[in-house]
């Protein structure tokens, strides 16, 4: 495996690959690789020729008090479980080069109407440094393909809003959210809890599934059910964020009639904000 950590060098890399006429597929990431992030790395190994994946942390997506500083970085093992997928290259970019004007300065793209609802509520600015890695990303890679995990579902509409929006040449492949055996998203977080508040966590994604279970049987009053949702995990232990039960392609609220549902939740554990969501048809 490659590894290229300049921009100059990356895109030496990738004009030699047009006259092959190869297609690239792209994986981003921030790192500490769990089995979700290989679940990526082996649908663009199936569907493409060419495998990059990025590791990057980027600090524009974190709020001041967010852990910037805490997220946990192991490059080596990660180096070892993408070369044990068979990538072929590891863009591994420094901040500066991301980022040569600073922070401050930086140009950014912002999605309208997706950005500051659900998780962009708590965390104001999180996909507007999202949305302006990611462009900038797709404009140093110059992806056929790039893969995206439903676990971060407001993230794959605020991409493929953009993508959509600015006429970008990428087609935006989803993936599906790869769980432990218990039902817990895998998550890179999941390594803050400790033993109490990982044998709770599962009851998130037991939420959600309780949820989809009340709508399909007919409930229609969605608001009283993510009060009661709400309760039933503070209940457990967690201080809830949000529980919401959203219609999929837009994210506005679910009314009677919507058939494409999405519930998300997010929900701290002392200090750790876990997400997850579900989507099913009605
Ligand atoms: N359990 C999972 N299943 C499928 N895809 C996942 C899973 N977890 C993360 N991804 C995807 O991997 C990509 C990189 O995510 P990231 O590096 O932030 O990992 P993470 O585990 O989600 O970390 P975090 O704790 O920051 O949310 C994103 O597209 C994300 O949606
Ligand atoms: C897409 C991403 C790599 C952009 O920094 C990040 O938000 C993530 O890991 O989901
Ligand atoms: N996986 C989403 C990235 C973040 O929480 O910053």
């Amino acid at each position: 495996m490659q590894v290229i950590t300049t921009v100059s060098e990356l895109r030496a890399w990738r004009k030699a690959l047009y006259q092959q006429g190869k297609q690239v597929g792209f994986v981003p990431t921030m790192g500490n690789l769990h089995e979700g992030h290989l679940q990526l790395v082996k649908a663009a190994s199936a569907e493409c020729d060419v495998v990059i994946a990025s590791i990057f942390v980027n600090p524009m997506q974190f709020g001041q008090n967010e852990d910037l500083d805490a997220y946990p970085r192991t490059i080596e093992a990660d180096k070892t479980k993408l070369i044990a997928q068979g990538v072929d290259v590891l863009f591994l970019p420094a901040v500066d080069e991301m980022y040569p004007r600073g922070l401050n300065r930086q140009t950014f793209v912002e999605v309208p109407g997706l950005s500051d609802i659900i998780c962009g509520v708590t965390r104001p600015g999180h996909f507007r440094g999202v949305a302006t890695v990611v462009s900038k990303l797709f404009n140093m890679v110059v992806p056929d393909q790039a893969f995206f995990g439903e676990k971060d579902f407001q993230q794959l509409q605020v991409i493929q809003t953009m993508v959509k929006d600015l006429s970008m040449d990428v087609v935006i492949c989803p993936v599906a959210t790869e769980r432990e055996a218990d039902g817990l998203a895998m998550s890179s977080r999941n390594g803050y809890l400790n033993e109490k508040e990982r044998k709770i966590a599962p009851f998130v994604f037991q939420t959600l599934k309780n949820i989809r279970a009340a709508v399909q049987a007919g409930q229609s009053n969605y608001r009283l059910v993510e009060k009661e949702a709400q309760q039933a995990l503070d209940v457990e232990g967690f201080k809830t964020d949000y529980v919401t039960i959203r219609e999929s392609e837009t994210l506005r609220e679910a009314q009677s009639g919507d058939t494409d549902l999405v519930v998300l939740i997010a929900a701290y554990l002392r200090t750790t904000r876990l997400i997850d969501n579900l989507r099913f048809k009605i």
